[in-house]
């Protein structure tokens, strides 16, 4: 501990593994980029409370007259560099050695790496996390499992992209003058120092995918510290390039002005459609007039949604930018082969849908969906590895496309209980260590899994929330599903991993989520006291 930089304080165990991660040099990055904007992240965060009370008080939120020079400017992202040019089936998972591995195997061109949605952020995914990417950039990362098969990276490999956590999280167990850190910028910090340089050198880069953002000034803000991390550890201005994740309704209406902040550092935007969706629940959650049907109503082709992804080509293509396409939930179903080719069905029409539309690429959540996601990019693509030349001057969306919240109906028992089953299960995961599952083989993950917890707290509020039966949802019916959902739950798995997995804890949280006054900001903020 002596030899940490003057101010930084970690309270949590460092072997010496971690001691290689956490280094006086690399802690004083974290060190330095906390005092330079620690201040504005809290400034930032304090702002979206102040947005929050304005929609309350009814305010809807409209393109920003003070930036239409920058809507309406002649201007583009700077040229990609070669390996982000293609990304037409980009894989993402979480920071997992086994799976990175697996991921980079995988025959997509990209693969994001992931710190955020589908990773519980405790200490030991987080530096074991580091470990592994530093390892895989290395290229010696490898792995063997209890039955002996060995895992090791192929020649080929996809285009290695990092995602930080969002502005909201905090990193506990490192205080720099006596206040934690933020989350983002520690993963950012030890991913630059450790790796930026010998990305470079092997000719590809520091490259990042930013979550959850809700205006360009927090843009604005990444973009300054990705300037200072620069500096700092002496690569070229530009040599970071970050994908923005357009994943809350906030940012929808500041496409131009995020890829306008980040210009010299962007690698274009991504329809992230799951927290999206949860963005939409929590900005108009008090709203009488607000109120969305069953959560798997929610489709990429229902106005908003549709009006939200077409508006994203639309501008990253005039911007030079990707566009890349969200994730389908659904994943390959083992031991019933006519629900799997559903599943992948369904995929393959998703992608279809997507690399229609414009979409650069998009994202898949397993190796066995890669192939079919580039076979329908391939389709449309032929032997160019985009297209962003194609334009669409055709789309047109006001703020009223984007707010056209539709469908409200049905919402029905059956999702109901389906929302507190995947909520409670999700949380249980999330707390034991992984955060990112197959429940009723669909992938969770932190972002669907707000969709279900923010649903049973609007539903009880909303005069809307009325099952299709006529029964009103009230908190008492939700307390009263929860102790059947936990039991289904115990059936499903067994009783070994039923309490293996703090499920009777999960459904605790979820009750107090859902049924208090307060909205908890983001469900993974109670959580992460917990850990
Ligand atoms: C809203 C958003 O933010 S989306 C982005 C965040 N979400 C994600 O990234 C989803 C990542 N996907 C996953 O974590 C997993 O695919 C799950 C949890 C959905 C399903 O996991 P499982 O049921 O374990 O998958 P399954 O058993 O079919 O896996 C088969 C093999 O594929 C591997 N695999 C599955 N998904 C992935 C992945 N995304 N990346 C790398 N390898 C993977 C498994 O490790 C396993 O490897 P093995 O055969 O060598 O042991
Ligand atoms: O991060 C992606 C999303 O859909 O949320
Ligand atoms: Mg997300």
């Amino acid at each position: 501990m002596s030899q940490l930089p003057q101010g930084v304080v970690i309270n949590a165990p460092v072997s010496p593994e971690f001691a290689e991660i956490l280094t006086p040099e690399a802690l004083a990055l974290v060190a330095k980029l906390h005092r330079a904007f620690e201040g504005r992240r809290q400034e930032l965060l304090a702002r979206r409370v102040l947005r929050q009370q304005e929609l309350d008080a009814g305010k809807r939120p409209d393109f920003l007259a003070e930036t239409k020079h920058i809507r309406e400017g002649d201007w583009t992202i700077a040229p990609l560099p070669a390996d982000l040019a293609c990304r037409r089936a980009e894989i993402t998972g979480p920071v997992e050695r086994k799976m990175i591995i697996n991921a980079l195997n995988s025959g997509a061109d990209s693969y994001m790496t992931d710190f955020e949605d589908s990773n519980t952020p405790n200490w030991d995914n987080q530096i074991q996390g580091q470990i592994n990417l530093k390892q895989a950039v290395r290229r010696t990362l490898s792995f063997r499992n209890e039955a002996g098969k060995e895992y090791k990276l192929n020649d080929k490999i996809a285009t290695l992209i990092v995602r930080p956590r969002g502005w909201h999280l905090d990193e506990k167990h490192v205080t720099v003058d006596g206040q934690r850190v933020s989350g983002g910028i520690f993963d950012l910090a030890l991913f630059v120092f450790h790796n930026a340089k010998e990305q470079l050198a092997r000719g590809t880069g520091p490259y990042f995918y930013l979550p959850k953002m809700e205006s360009h000034l927090e843009a604005r803000l990444w973009n300054d510290i990705f300037i200072l991390a620069q500096e700092e550890v002496g690569i070229p201005r530009g040599t970071i390039r970050a994908t923005v994740l357009i994943e809350t309704i906030l940012a929808a209406f500041e496409m131009d002005e995020i890829l306008y902040e980040l210009r010299e550092h962007s690698s274009g935007l991504n329809a992230g459609r799951w927290d999206y969706i949860f963005s939409c629940i929590k900005k108009f959650k008090t709203d009488k007039d607000f109120c969305l049907a069953n959560r798997a109503q929610i489709t990429m082709t229902v106005p908003f949604m549709r009006a939200y992804a077409l508006n994203l080509v639309k501008t990253c293509h005039k911007r030079n930018a990707p566009a890349i396409g969200g994730m389908s939930a659904l994943i390959p179903i083992k031991n019933d082969p006519v629900a799997n080719e559903k599943a992948l069905a369904a995929v393959r029409a998703d992608k279809t849908r997507d690399a229609g539309d414009g979409f650069d690429g998009g994202w898949v959540a397993h190796p066995g969906l890669v192939a079919l996601a580039m076979e329908e990019w391939v389709k449309v693509l032929g032997d160019r590895p985009n297209q962003i030349s194609k334009q669409r001057d055709d789309v047109t969306t006001a703020a009223a496309d984007l707010l056209n919240f539709q469908p409200e109906q049905p919402i029905t028992e059956a999702g109901l209980r389906m929302n507190i089953d995947v909520g409670i299960q999700y949380l249980g995961s999330w707390l034991s260590g992984n955060g990112c599952v197959p429940i009723h083989n669909l992938m969770e993950d932190a972002a669907t899994a707000e969709i279900s917890r923010s649903q049973v707290w609007q539903w009880i509020r909303s005069t809307k929330g009325v099952l299709d039966d006529g029964r009103k949802v009230t908190a008492d019916m939700v307390r009263g599903l929860i102790a059947p959902v936990l039991e289904d739950i115990r059936k499903e798995h067994g009783d070994a991993t039923y309490h293996r997995i703090p499920y009777a804890r999960a459904a605790e949280i979820f009750e107090k989520m859902s049924t208090s006054e307060d909205f908890a900001e983001f469900l993974t903020l109670p959580l992460y006291e917990e850990i």
